[in-house]
């Protein structure tokens, strides 16, 4: 049972966390756990924006790097980068209400499991942010592209529905493989805009880079179907004609994008991929839970993924000071993998 001001426990507080736990933090009693290297700033509230005019300032919640924070959550939200996921377990085991609801918000397709398995006689989730959010400065974040937030549908996610959806669109699915697959899909992109040193906006102003992200989901496309999974479309556009819309001449392109739901699909200028934010603060990637989920993937399948195998070894080479790599090399790269 959820007291009227729910306790919600955000594990993780980086962009996702303090975005999505900020918000929450109008109508729930919040506590954003994380590093005091992010969490300092935000002694006088958050400002949180968005690319549809949200422009708020949001303070009352409480701010810690103290994981004993989760004694008493109803709802935990896990938002840590993919590889923090079992320390992110291991608080929670420790100091968390055995009755708390647990929901990751990450990407990839391995976190819910690592939680479950970690935590037995819990209730775990799966979820899914669309959304791109950038730290604008120390105290404000913006949510850069559009979406809401879809969850594992579960009975324990009914008490947080309404908190939930005042202040996101909120979707349940059955589906949730498939959703999850369907985003790892769209994040294989994540690589290639990390690679590109430049904003989202401006890679995918470059047709070399938006068809080294095609390369990779058509590859991902048919090892996912051929494993059984139908997976959900994560954004505006279609997964089954990623590979071809991205493939497009840039002035066709341009068109179909303007043309693509009313005009209504917006790229903050400013927005650049997690893991392009990973590469910038100098932190391991989260590639090999993305191009890594997808070579494995075919090993599995007894089959081959040669351009996520190829990200996942340019990755790390950028991870270890690698430049940044001009479109036209990168797709020259990932054709000469593909064809072995
Ligand atoms: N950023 C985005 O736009 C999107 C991200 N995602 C996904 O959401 C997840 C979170 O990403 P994002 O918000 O970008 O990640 P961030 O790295 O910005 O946020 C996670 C924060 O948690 C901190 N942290 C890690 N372990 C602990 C711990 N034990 N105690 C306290 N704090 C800890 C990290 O600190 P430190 O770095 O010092 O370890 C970091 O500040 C990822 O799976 C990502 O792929 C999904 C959609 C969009
Ligand atoms: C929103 C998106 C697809 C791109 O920013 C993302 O998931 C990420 O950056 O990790």
């Amino acid at each position: 049972m959820v007291s009227e001001q729910a306790k919600v426990a955000v594990f993780g507080a980086g962009m996702i966390g303090i975005y999505v736990g900020g918000l929450l933090a109008r109508d729930a009693d919040v506590a954003l756990i994380g590093r005091p290297s992010m969490l300092d700033a935000l002694a006088d509230g958050v400002r949180l924006t968005d690319v549809d005019g949200l422009d708020e300032t949001i303070s009352g919640f409480t701010r810690t790097a103290d994981p004993a924070a989760l004694a008493g959550a109803d709802l935990v939200l896990v938002t840590v980068k993919s590889m923090q996921t079992a320390d992110a377990a291991a608080a929670i085991a420790a100091h968390a209400p055995p009755g708390a609801l647990i929901i990751s918000l990450q990407n990839g397709v391995s976190n819910p499991d690592v939680l479950r398995a970690a935590l037995p006689g819990r209730t775990v989730l799966a979820g899914m942010v669309p959304f791109n959010v950038a730290q604008r400065g120390p105290a404000h974040f913006h949510r850069g592209t559009g979406g809401g937030l879809v969850v594992e549908d579960s009975p324990a996610l009914a008490p947080f529905e309404p908190l939930i959806g005042r202040s996101f669109p909120l979707t349940k699915s059955s589906n949730i493989v498939g959703v999850q697959w369907g985003k790892l899909l769209v994040n294989l992109n994540n690589a290639v805009n990390a690679l590109s040193g430049v904003s989202l906006a401006e890679q995918l102003r470059q047709r070399d880079y938006r068809r080294s992200w095609a390369l990779s989901v058509a590859e991902g496309l048919k090892l996912v179907e051929a494993a059984g999974i139908t997976p959900v479309d994560a954004i505006a556009m279609p997964l089954k004609l990623m590979p071809q819309i991205m493939s497009l001449p840039d002035a066709l392109y341009g068109y179909v994008m303007a043309a693509a739901g009313g005009g209504k699909v917006r790229v903050d200028p400013h927005a650049r991929s997690s893991m392009a934010d990973d590469l910038a603060r100098g932190r391991p990637t989260e590639v090999d839970y993305l191009q890594g989920e997808v070579v494995r993937l075919a090993q599995r399948l007894g089959r081959k993924a040669p351009v996520s195998a190829r990200m996942v070894q340019l990755v790390k080479a950028a991870e270890q000071g690698a430049p940044p790599i001009p479109a036209k090399a990168l797709y020259a790269e990932l054709k000469a993998a593909k064809r072995g």
